[in-house]
């Protein structure tokens, strides 16, 4: 039974999902405190969250069990990505499905703005009749410019546009035709942009870039009278500055729906001239909640009971289809350096993955990323899986690079890993018969056939007669049992250097291990030690 935990409101269609789910059980509750999230978290193989619960790294450290935050929203600045990453949790998102409430809360500000609606109200409570005071402006005719043209950037546009206003828009990963297609005038520089409009709204992601994007200088070279929306996020908009402007004339208004502190302790912004506040709004429909809702409820399904990445922000998305076909070339990435990191010594430099035949035309990405798991998995006390294994790889210095042949060799499929570590380097390669029979077909410069779990007896040795019936005999007299044995000679001739592998039942004593290595055609006695064939991956059941 998977557990979700939801801190924050979510709608009742998406909690049904969940409820009517039986391998998923909830634990609904709102208004923790942060030491509260991270208790509740220790229980939990998922959460749900909006804007409201802030997982920072303090909440995020040390929560085995946890394995995947999906964000009821687009928004994941109240997520320490970084963190997640780390710590191995998937960060997923519901990208669309309040597009069109925040542009129309967008729009909605706009006009209020453009007609005095909330002084209007306010004065009207107050039992005043203030027409001529209250005298707004018409938006047809006017410009509007929309900084971030992305799903709502553009969904303000066409609104506006069916408004009768020019649209001028920036965005530096927008090309000017495509911007034209939606009858945006595109500009290459915000500072022109901002000089040329008598509305101006934001719609970025909050990022270094964006951070007090439009600040004291900027709107000083807008045009006097400019009114400004944020609808985005808090601080894209420096509210110290927009405060100062509103006091000044300067913006003859401004309406924020997201502040840089929810709710604001800081009431100047909201306290200053011809300011319209509304408490992060732009979301809050019935529509906007149940979509987010029912999809966050479906990924967060998806993602525990099937393996299905959606929306990832921390990683490569791959459908339940997909993954269930990627399975077993991610067990087989996982053993092979699993295996790679008991046959090395010394400290890691770098790895080169190559891929050849029909895995080559997968997602390798998630392939390498299992690979290093299980290279570094002996290496760490966290746990090291497919989300966080490359991250602690580079903090390491180590460099994994993939290269990529669709042509097949002999084998269908062949995933072959070199590791270079300061002692040198070992190399080993795999294949996949059947569904998920995983082999190893070569390790070093020997081409053999041998199981890839369990406890694997290696030694290197000289192709002479006698010696299978040797080994064979010391490990019985050891009590140990040979499951199975692969044996591989270089260049595939007889009488010279070999090599062979035994799957054995149980142990090995070291007294057996020394009885094998004291054989003068003996070297490089090694015990592997593999998961049985049965074991998945904890993270990919
Ligand atoms: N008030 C509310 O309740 C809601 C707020 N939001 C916020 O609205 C914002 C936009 O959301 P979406 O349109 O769904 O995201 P999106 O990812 O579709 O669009 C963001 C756009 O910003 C552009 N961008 C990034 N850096 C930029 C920069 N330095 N200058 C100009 N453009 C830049 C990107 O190229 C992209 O086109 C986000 O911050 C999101 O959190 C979203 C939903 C509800
Ligand atoms: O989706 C977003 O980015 C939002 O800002 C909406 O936030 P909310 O889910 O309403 O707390």
């Amino acid at each position: 039974m998977y557990r979700v935990l939801i801190t924050d409101n979510l709608s009742p269609a998406g909690l049904k999902v969940l409820e009517d789910n039986p391998e998923i059980e909830l634990d609904i509750r709102s208004g923790l405190s942060p030491e509260e999230v991270r208790e509740a978290l220790k229980s939990a193989d998922g959460i749900i969250i909006r804007s409201a619960t802030k997982l920072t790294e303090e909440v995020l450290k040390d929560q085995p069990r946890l394995k995947a935050i999906v964000r009821a929203g687009v928004g994941v600045d109240n997520i320490d990505r970084a963190a997640a990453t780390r710590e191995g949790i998937v960060v997923m998102n519901t990208p669309a499905g309040n597009t069109t409430s925040t542009a129309e809360q967008t729009i909605a500000l706009m006009m209020s703005l453009a007609r005095n609606i909330g002084p209007a109200y306010a004065t009207m409570k107050e039992g005043k009749w203030e027409r001529k005071k209250l005298t707004g402006t018409q938006v047809a005719g006017k410009t509007l410019a929309i900084i971030g043209l992305g799903r709502i950037g553009l969904s303000v546009a066409q609104r506006a546009q069916g408004l009768e206003m020019k649209v001028i828009g920036y965005d530096p990963f927008m090309s000017a035709e495509r911007a034209a297609e939606y009858g945006i005038e595109l500009y290459k520089e915000v500072d022109e942009l901002v000089k040329h409009c008598d509305f101006l709204t934001v719609h970025t992601p909050l990022t270094d870039e964006t951070r007090d994007l439009i600040n004291a200088e900027r709107i000083a070279t807008m045009r006097p009278g400019v009114r400004i929306i944020n609808c985005a996020r808090g601080g894209i908009v420096n509210e110290d500055d927009l405060a100062d402007a509103l006091e000044s004339g300067k913006v003859a208004g401004a309406a924020c729906d997201v502040f840089t502190q929810e709710p604001p302790e800081n009431r100047r912004l909201i306290n200053a001239p011809n300011m319209l506040a509304t408490p992060h709004l732009g979301a809050s429909t019935d529509e906007a909640q149940e979509m987010v809702a029912l999809e966050a409820a479906e990924i967060i399904s998806d993602f525990l009971t099937k393996n299905e990445i959606r929306h990832a922000i921390n990683m490569i998305p791959v459908s339940g289809a997909e993954m269930a076909d990627l399975k077993p070339h991610i067990e087989l990435g996982h053993r092979l350096g699993l295996f790679l990191s008991q046959q090395t010594k010394g400290s890691l430099k770098n790895v080169q993955i190559q891929y050849r035949g029909e895995v080559a035309e997968k997602q390798t990405k998630l392939i390498t990323s299992s690979f290093a798991a299980g290279l570094l998995s002996n290496a760490f006390e966290a746990d090291v899986n497919i989300v966080n294994a490359t991250v602690f790889a580079k903090e390491r210095g180590i460099d994994i690079s993939e290269s990529r042949s669709t042509e097949a060799g002999t084998l269908s499929t062949l995933i072959s890993a070199t590791v270079e570590t300061e002692d040198g380097k070992c190399s080993a390669a795999g294949t996949i018969f059947g569904q998920d029979f995983l082999r190893l077909t070569k390790l070093d410069e020997f081409y053999l056939d041998a199981y890839l779990d369990g406890n694997l007896l290696i030694y290197r040795h000289n192709d002479v007669p006698g010696l299978i019936g040797y080994i064979g005999t010391v490990l019985g007299n050891h009590n140990v049992n040979i499951a199975h044995m692969a044996l591989g000679r270089l260049q595939n001739q007889p009488g010279g250097e070999a090599i062979a592998v035994l799957n054995v039942d149980g142990e090995v004593p070291e007294a057996a291990i020394a009885e094998v290595s004291s054989h003068k055609e003996v070297s490089c006695v090694k015990l592997i030690k593999m998961p049985p064939a049965t074991a998945p991956l904890s993270w990919l059941q």
